[in-house]
């Protein structure tokens, strides 16, 4: 089933309903998480990816130096937000904190 782009106005009220997630000059939904080590926030990574292959949803997802940052579109909505981008980033919310991830 096509998934369809999400309004301008969907996407502001699903943001409000994100702290600390946002869209950046690309169009794309972000945020960047602090870990208290590298190692913590490798398995940040880890847990995210597997989320993400269990959603068959995928963002990019960058290892820093205790920090993980994550941004994602829709690439089957040609690159627009879809219900699926806010869903993955509700699953990461629910996992961060696990980690230490804030
Ligand atoms: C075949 C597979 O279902 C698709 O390629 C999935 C995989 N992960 C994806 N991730 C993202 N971000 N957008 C997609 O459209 C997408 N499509």
């Amino acid at each position: 089933m096509a998934v369809e782009p999400l309004s301008q106005k969907e996407i502001e009220d699903r943001l409000a309903e994100l702290p600390g997630w946002s869209v950046d000059d690309a169009g794309r939904l972000t945020r960047s998480y602090r870990l208290g080590s590298h190692v913590a926030a490798a398995a940040l990574v880890m847990h995210v990816a597997a989320v993400q292959d269990e959603l068959d949803h995928h963002s990019d997802l960058v290892l820093g130096y205790n920090t993980v940052s994550l941004s994602v579109h829709t690439h089957s909505a040609g690159g627009a937000l879809t219900a699926k981008d806010f869903a993955l980033a509700h699953r990461v919310e629910d996992i961060a904190p696990g980690h230490g991830g804030h």
